[in-house]
């Protein structure tokens, strides 16, 4: 058999095993149609976060026992898309995320409900927050804290005037790339980008000669690439997807002063997950002005063995709140305690699948 007789050979093989692939997805997405009218019959909530996982894990556990060539990123790619157009065929919903497009929320948003979901562009954090609390959005995406700036005071803002809840956590590499129409660098005369983006490629800025350029601070990325691709001798710091959303030649690509630079976002519903076996809760604590209060507090936590994975304090109107974060959910028994005991001093924003160990 000569190799082109063996690679048609091969590509029928791969015929045959993707008609039966489209059929099984087809047998899938019918289920699936039934899940979502039974759903509708009983008010339950579409996204299920907890599912999910547990069906990776089962898969990824068979995966491992058969040897498959396929790993777990594999499997949860292929299956985070299904889930996302099975969450469609259930009920489309709309999903705001902190624009604009190509910003690095939407591709948080894109990294959990795929390529074929409803997205809107919402301009700030409070628009998203109202918009969740009008249901004219059933999901939102949001930054929660990014490794070199810390936490997003406008999301603890959110919380602290909205009911949403947290219904899982996504975690984005973020690199920058510097995109511009110059063909030297010389040439720039002018940076486009969003203020924390200037200050994550300080390093940069400066080994290359551009922090004596114009640093022009806009309110995102994507429209620093937009300025960029309007004006000469002008450059954006900004998202390898928004330089290609504007055809903006990249010069630069990671120019990030650190290498892990990584943002934490939550998404947000109107609904609270079931247990999973693996997860994180999320809680907003105000407690009274006393001497020795805080200490009091954590060790109620400590002696019911909750391991607090995060804590941040925050300034809300001259008072000092906190955020914190710690393994288990909210109805697990020794964490049900803890919250009913301090219930005036907290409010809980949601339990979730742990997916981040920290950031
Ligand atoms: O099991 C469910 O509740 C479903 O709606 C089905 C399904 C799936 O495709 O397997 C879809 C959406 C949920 O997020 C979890 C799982």
């Amino acid at each position: 058999m000569t190799n082109e007789d063996g690679l048609l050979e091969l590509r029928n093989q791969l015929d045959n095993i993707d008609n039966k692939l489209l059929e099984l997805l087809n047998e899938r997405m019918n289920i699936v149609h039934k899940v979502g009218s039974l759903k509708a019959k009983s008010g339950g909530a579409i996204y299920r976060p907890d599912r999910e996982k547990a069906i990776i894990d089962r898969l990824d556990k068979i995966n491992q026992a058969q040897s498959g060539l396929l790993n777990r990123s594999a499997i949860e790619a292929l299956f985070l898309e299904i889930f996302a157009i099975s969450r469609n065929i259930e009920l489309p919903e709309n999903i705001g995320y902190l624009g604009p497009q190509g910003s690095f929320t939407h591709q948080a948003a894109e990294s959990r409900f795929g390529a074929m979901s409803s997205y809107i562009s919402i301009s700030s954090i409070k628009g998203i927050f109202k918009e969740l609390a009008s249901k004219k959005i059933k999901f939102g995406v949001v930054p929660i804290e990014n490794s070199s700036n810390g936490i997003v005071n406008d999301t603890i803002n959110g919380f602290t005037n909205y009911d949403s809840k947290i219904v899982a956590e996504v975690l984005l590499n973020i690199h920058h790339t510097l995109a511009t129409t110059c063909d030297k660098i010389s040439d720039i005369k002018k940076i486009y980008s969003k203020d924390i983006a200037f200050d994550q490629c300080r390093r940069f800025l400066t080994n290359f000669g551009l922090d004596e350029v114009d640093l022009i601070p806009v309110e995102s990325t994507t429209k620093a690439a937009k300025l960029a691709a309007n004006e000469p001798n002008s450059a954006a710091i900004c998202a390898h997807v928004a330089a290609k959303l504007y055809n903006l030649p990249i010069l630069f690509e990671n120019i990030e002063d650190k290498d892990n630079n990584k943002t934490r976002f939550f998404i947000l519903s109107d609904f609270e997950n079931a247990q999973s076996g693996n997860d994180k809760t999320s809680i907003l604590v105000n407690l009274p002005d006393e001497q020795g209060v805080l200490v009091r507090f954590l060790n109620d936590f400590n002696n019911s063995g909750i391991n607090l994975t995060k804590i941040k304090s925050h300034i809300v109107e001259g008072n000092s709140i906190f955020f914190i974060d710690f393994d288990g959910h909210k109805d697990d028994d020794n964490v049900k305690k803890v919250l009913e005991k301090h219930k005036s001093s907290i409010k809980v924003l949601g339990s979730y699948v742990k997916e981040i160990s920290d950031i």
